[in-house]
């Protein structure tokens, strides 16, 4: 099978996302993304080290410096009408699930979402109620296979023994077909507000401490953020503790929020929602503190205190070692 497999860093905008050599389909089309600090040709230089990218597609324009879907969609049409791909990929996440179905819809396909796990070029897993139940999927329509993919049920790709001479083709994308109205959408971009950026991405975080309503206040909130700010960790949140305003939305862990996949995900006062637990079932390590016994989070938790979290974390904080 000739493998072809092309990588696109389109814009400023954050991307960066694992592109595993599972995704070695004939002739694959990934939309990454890189957040902030290298540019974008720095980016698209170190994805042009991973030894599953064979070129690297890059469209560097004003046109596509905000996440709008409108312009990226369009690019993504007028790239694959260059390179006819079998499969186009993104990630799960809010990028990606904002282009990649007007993208499939320019193109007359049907993206599917979510993918876990990929059984076959045209077969895979992805979950369902809540993640209560997995559907593996045969993908029959025409190509472009669109996929979204979530990124913390994949290793992350090593790059490392690639040398610099070996690295894939950097290329311009050729956007003389780019017109003006091609940029311009219904959606406006307003502004960029986003976390903490001291903090580790919630996305990607190897430690994740989370808060549920049980913190009872904004107030007492803060205990998680001192505990992660020790741990080195990335602060998450239930919905109910962000309906109460504890937090902000982004911060939101779930089936509607975010998807985490962490080394060791911690929850405290948080009671084990299936849409809660959507969103935590990649950690690798589960802990729980909550003081009922029956709370449905132990039955996924590997470790688990019954207690009083404000007992709890104040010892916590106490015993650990001061960050270095
Ligand atoms: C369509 C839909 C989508 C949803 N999406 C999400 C989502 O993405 N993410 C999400 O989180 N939820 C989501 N929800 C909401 C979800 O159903 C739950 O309501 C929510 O997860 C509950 O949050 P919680 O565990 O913080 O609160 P609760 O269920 O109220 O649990 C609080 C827990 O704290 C414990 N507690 C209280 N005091 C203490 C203490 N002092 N010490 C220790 N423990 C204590 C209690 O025993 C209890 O178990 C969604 C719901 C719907 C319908």
């Amino acid at each position: 099978m000739a493998i072809r497999a092309k990588l696109a860093a389109f814009g400023n905008r954050s991307l960066a996302t694992a592109i595993a050599s599972r995704y070695r389909f004939i002739s694959t089309l990934v939309l990454a993304e890189h957040e902030g600090g290298p540019s974008l040709r720095e980016a698209a230089q170190a994805a042009s080290c991973y030894p599953s990218v064979s070129q690297v597609l890059l469209a560097d324009s004003d046109k596509f410096t905000h996440p709008l879907a409108e312009p990226w969609a369009k690019l993504l049409h007028v790239v694959h009408k260059k390179g006819n791909f079998s499969h186009i990929v993104t990630a799960s996440d809010s990028f990606g699930k904002n282009i990649l179905p007007r993208a499939a819809a320019l193109l007359d396909v049907s993206p599917i979402t979510d993918v876990i796990e990929v059984s076959g070029s045209h077969l895979f897993v992805r979950p369902i109620y809540a993640g209560n139940a997995l559907s593996t999927i045969r993908y029959t329509g025409s190509d472009p296979c669109m996929l979204t993919i979530r990124s913390t049920s994949f290793p992350v790709a090593s790059m490392s023994a690639h040398s610099k001479s070996s690295a894939a083709a950097i290329e311009q994308v050729d956007l003389s077909t780019f017109s003006e109205d091609d940029a311009v959408g219904k959606s406006k971009f307003v502004k960029l507000s986003s976390q903490d950026t001291e903090r580790p991405d919630l996305g990607n975080a190897r430690i994740v401490v989370t808060g549920g309503r049980g913190l009872k206040s904004a107030e007492n909130f803060k205990m998680i953020e001192k505990l992660a700010e020790k741990l080195g960790a990335a602060v998450g949140a239930t919905r109910a503790a962000v309906d109460a305003g504890f937090v902000p939305n982004e911060l939101q862990v779930g089936q509607t929020g975010k998807i985490v996949g962490p080394e060791l995900y911690m929850a405290f006062g948080v009671s084990g929602a299936i849409q809660h637990l959507a969103g935590i079932t990649d950690s690798k390590v589960i802990v729980a503190i909550n003081k009922d016994a029956d709370a449905p989070i132990f039955q996924v938790a590997d470790y688990g205190i019954v207690g009083d979290l404000f007992e709890v974390i104040p010892e916590l904080l106490e015993k650990l070692p001061e960050k270095k």
